[in-house]
């Protein structure tokens, strides 16, 4: 259970996040709308500690997160893992090693400093590379991959955390429709499968509805939103985005659809062959 009450960040006469609150009784794939600036990283960055909150609380099976320190924050970041626009990989480094990274806050600093790994560390990280659909990627240089795998190399490093909830700041952000697809597709089968919490800040709407149960729309540091896709009307994400009548969802669309019928008639065409 996480329950966020009243979590603010004010930078200087800025209110980043104003006073959010909102509980999630069971995991969930919950999707984060808003326009740019609307406070979503802030929130995110919040929830793991990544930046301190200036006022209110972020309780999770009764235990307040807000004010840990030291090793006790640690844990809860691994807890509480994050995944990023821009992936933050070591590019130079191969992929089993990034994926392998995942266990640095459990290391010791010469076993670190050595790429000291356990065997079972190192299965481990195949077996989920594997899940991911990019096992044979693994000897290879991070920087050789595309966008979408080096994102999956990125949420397999997250889950060799084994974290309870996974935070992912904008993850398609950098990608094209159809790396999109397979990100958002294996976040999704993450939740599923292993009933982890999915917080994804998303600057697309029909990801949002495609994907996540619910979708908490923000504005101006404010949580303006809260309910289910269906319940998300084009009236309601108009005030969303703060965009006037000539609003329309396309524009915030990565075409998602339109790709579906384009690997339709791909399938199609590989039958025919
Ligand atoms: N470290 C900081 N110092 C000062 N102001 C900040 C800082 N981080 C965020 N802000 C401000 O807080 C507000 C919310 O920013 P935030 O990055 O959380 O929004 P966002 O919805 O994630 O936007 P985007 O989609 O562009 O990333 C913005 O006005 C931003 O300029």
């Amino acid at each position: 259970m996480l329950e966020v009450n009243s979590l603010t960040r004010q930078y200087g006469s800025k209110r980043a996040v104003d006073r959010a609150t909102f509980t999630v009784a069971q995991p969930t794939m919950i999707g984060v709308i808003g326009r740019s600036g609307a406070g979503k990283s802030t929130l995110l960055r919040m929830l793991n500690r990544l930046t301190d909150a200036t006022d209110g609380s972020v309780t999770v099976n009764g235990r307040n997160v807000t004010r840990l320190t030291g090793a006790a924050r640690r844990e809860w970041q691994s807890r509480c893992a994050m995944i990023f626009q821009q992936f933050n990989l070591v590019p130079r480094l191969d992929v089993v090693s990034n994926v392998l990274h995942g266990t640095l806050n459990r290391r010791s600093t010469l076993a670190t400093m050595f790429n000291l790994y356990p065997q079972s560390d190192i299965h481990r990280a195949i077996e989920i590379l594997d899940r991911l659909g990019i096992a044979e990627q693994a000897p290879k240089r991070t920087e050789a991959l595309s966008g979408g795998q080096q994102q999956r190399v990125a949420i397999a490093r997250a889950l060799m955390q084994d974290p309870e909830i996974i935070l992912a700041d904008e993850p398609i952000a950098s990608l094209d429709p159809m790396n999109a697809q397979v990100v958002m597709q294996a976040l999704r089968r993450i939740h599923e499968e292993d009933g982890r919490m999915v917080i994804a800040n998303l600057h697309t709407l029909d990801t949002a509805r495609r994907y996540c149960d619910r979708v908490i729309g923000m504005r101006d540091g404010r949580i303006v939103f809260d309910g289910t896709p269906a319940q998300l009307t084009t009236g309601i994400a108009r005030e969303i985005y703060g965009a006037g009548a000539d609003f329309s969802e396309a524009a915030t669309s990565t075409e998602i659809e339109t790709l579906d019928r384009e690997m339709e008639a791909v399938r199609v065409s590989d039958a025919l062959v």
